[in-house]
């Protein structure tokens, strides 16, 4: 077994083993507490420039097959497991984990303690990483750890967006039009539009109001994606613009923290973020929970209670995590209704849970009434 380490901006090290590719990688250290669902969370473009800590000890059991990926590729920047699966077995299952990373050049390390980092980066926060198999100099490889970029200020939308934009046919009637920006869109986002028969139009990050007017959209979607999105202006003014013309809108993640943006809330970076798929929401407008998938290392800060007077209507905070308070979805309403909402955490969860697919009926709901 060839040698890896792991060393964390504060200079703590851990010495492990080589998993997937041999050579050097960076990026920001977050633990993710999902016990399934490793290929949607490796191929999700929001974990660009991220090195993910897996809090599950075995790794790798059903292989990887081609048919859930969310993206064209493996994403996350570093992979940290602590006892990958040595036989992945699954009907599925075309290549093992171990092999798809080599593929793909993705680092990782393995046989460290996860749970001793986990805790570390729940005690001290999320922070940078470097993993390495070529340097074996603890203080050599944190040197380089302190020179790469935060996450804080950093704006990825263009690494990870479509060039081109496409589109994804409505299955079975089709019954609306959705422009979709491509911030890091998960495959499963447009294929459940889909399955409610809506036509999305996804549009490169770079979209103007001009490129979503063109396809006459009943709707305005925004993806989930990676980033500061106290870096990304040009989207917040695009979704102003929106908002001004009175499309109705849905934004997921990134899409949530835009939309926070553009009523003219804050953002802030949580201590360690939320990674997982068991976290207890509640709809405040239903006053249900739902047990949801989470993947954000930012929050938007809007006051929990009461509503808050915008230049599009009045915004209130409409989900909330149970755990810490964090906010979890927004929703603008004006004198005809529900204008536009959004949600912090993944109703288009491949690997689940499914609590959270209402809020599509609900896009679809917000797009009739405002067509009626
Ligand atoms: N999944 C996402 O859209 C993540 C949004 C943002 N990059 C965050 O970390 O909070």
């Amino acid at each position: 077994m060839k040698p890896a380490l792991l060393v964390l901006e504060d200079g703590r090290t851990f010495r492990g083993e080589s998993f997937g590719a041999e050579g050097e990688t960076f990026g920001e250290a977050v633990f993710s507490t999902g016990m399934s669902g490793y290929q949607e969370t490796l191929t999700d473009p929001s974990y660009h420039r991220q090195v993910v800590v897996m809090t599950a000890p075995h790794v790798g059991n059903t292989g990887m097959n081609d048919e859930d990926p969310e993206s064209r590729k493996i994403w996350v920047a570093g992979y940290v497991v602590r006892d990958p699966a040595r036989v992945p077995s699954n009907w599925r299952s075309v290549r093992s984990l171990d092999d798809e990373l080599k593929e793909q050049g993705v680092v990782g390390i393995s046989g460290i303690d996860t749970r001793a980092l986990t805790r570390h980066l729940r005690e001290v926060g999320s922070m940078r990483v470097g993993i390495s198999t070529v340097e074996t100099d603890p203080e050599a490889l944190l040197a380089k750890v302190r020179a790469e970029a935060e996450m804080t200020g950093a704006n990825l939308s263009d690494a990870v967006t479509t060039t081109e934009a496409y589109v994804v046919p409505a299955i079975g009637e089709k019954k609306l039009t959705v422009a979709a920006v491509d911030l890091g869109i998960k495959a499963n986002t447009p294929r459940m539009m889909a399955e409610r028969g809506i036509e999305v139009h996804v549009l490169p990050a770079t979209a103007t109001l001009e490129d979503v007017q063109a396809v006459q959209p009943d709707g305005l979607f925004f993806s989930n994606g990676p980033g500061d999105p106290a870096a990304t202006t040009g989207q917040v003014e695009l979704l102003k613009a929106a908002l001004g013309e009175g499309i109705p809108y849905f934004g997921i993640c990134f899409g949530n923290q835009l939309f926070g943006r553009a009523l003219g809330f804050g953002t802030y970076k949580l201590k360690y973020g939320h990674r997982g798929i068991n976290q207890p929401v509640l709809d405040r407008t239903t006053g249900k929970v739902e047990v949801t998938a989470h993947n954000h290392g930012f929050a938007v800060d809007a006051p929990l209670e009461g509503s808050t007077t915008t230049p599009f209507g009045e915004a209130t905070v409409s989900h909330i995590n149970l755990n810490d308070d964090c906010v979890e979805g927004l929703e603008l309403v004006d004198g005809n209704g529900l204008k536009a909402f959004s949600v912090q955490y993944h109703p288009e969860a491949a690997a689940g849970p499914h609590d959270a697919a209402y809020l599509f009926d609900r896009f679809v709901q917000l797009m009739n009434d405002r067509k009626a």
